[in-house]
């Protein structure tokens, strides 16, 4: 891996975050044979700046999808699962990947905060995940974070349609919360929305379903590249890909005000279901 995850998707000319995930919320199979790593590398090979493994138990996730992901390509990847602990961002380190989900809805503001520290720690981009404007309030170093907005609800475990009101909203208060690159995740159903959201001002896209379920992964890009150029005529809206330098990775480990070394943070999420990141 040669880039960090922001950077990459802030320099990527189509900013997809392409996701590897094996079952949809209702358990509908998304793989339908293939293998995670094999959906990975097509991922690459179609240009994905960056790509996502959910390795959460909800979505029918493992720790070994994320070796298996890991082993085939070379862009960043962000690990999606249900992180809760230090020693998961510690493990998720080691396992190689470059950028890590929080979920606000699930955490306490005070370990969300202080599991971002420690994201940026490793040198790993916090993908901070908000439903909500005050969420994305007093993030450490926030341009240093990705902040994506999720147009469904994970405490729902995402069983509903989602609404994309919420990152038309939204946008405004993810700027205002400092961060270079504002995403819109889940429930981008087809090339006309994601290209419609960036025309709107968003920086990135986290796209799952849409594309496992698409019988090609280059004409579901291509569509996109055509609705993008209809709306950038009309809006005279460009995302201009920009270059941003790495942040710097700190010694380890790094003391955090008023949390003990080493220590948990509170468990906010459902009993065993963060299984799927590594030890
Ligand atoms: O959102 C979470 O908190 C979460 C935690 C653990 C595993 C998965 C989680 N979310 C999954 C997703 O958010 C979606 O897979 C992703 O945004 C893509 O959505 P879609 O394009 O609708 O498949």
């Amino acid at each position: 891996m040669t880039q960090s995850f922001l950077s990459a998707l802030l320099g990527a000319e189509r900013p997809v975050i392409m996701e590897v995930k094996s079952r949809d919320a209702h358990g509908a199979d998304l793989l339908r044979g293939r293998l995670p790593g094999d959906v990975a590398a097509a991922y690459q090979q179609a240009g994905a700046p960056c790509v996502s493994v959910v390795t959460g138990r909800w979505f029918g996730g493992s720790a070994a999808m994320l070796h298996e992901v890991t082993a085939r390509v070379d862009v960043p990847v962000l690990l999606k699962d249900f992180v809760t602990r230090r020693d998961q961002i510690t493990a998720a380190a080691r396992a190689g990947v470059s950028a890590v989900l929080l979920t606000a809805a699930l955490l306490p503001r005070e370990s969300l905060h202080d599991l971002a520290r420690q994201c940026q720690a490793h040198g790993l981009t916090p993908f901070v995940e908000i439903t909500d404007a005050e969420e994305a309030i007093g993030l450490p170093n926030p341009r240093d974070c990705v902040v994506a907005v999720n147009n469904k609800d994970i405490t729902a475990r995402e069983r509903d349609a989602g609404d994309l009101d919420r990152s038309r909203a939204l946008l405004p208060a993810v700027r205002a919360a400092g961060t270079l690159c504002p995403v819109s995740a889940s429930a981008v159903n087809s090339p006309a929305t994601a290209a419609g959201l960036l025309a709107e001002g968003y920086r990135g896209l986290l796209i799952g379903t849409s594309l496992l379920r698409a019988p090609s992964v280059e004409a579901w890009l291509a569509e996109f590249d055509t609705h993008r150029a209809a709306s950038t005529e009309k809006t005279g809206r460009v995302v201009v890909p920009l270059t941003v330098e790495a942040p710097p990775v700190l010694p380890h480990p790094v003391p955090v005000p008023g949390t003990a070394a080493g220590g948990t943070v509170p468990p906010a999420t459902p009993a065993g279901e963060a299984e799927g990141v590594p030890a």
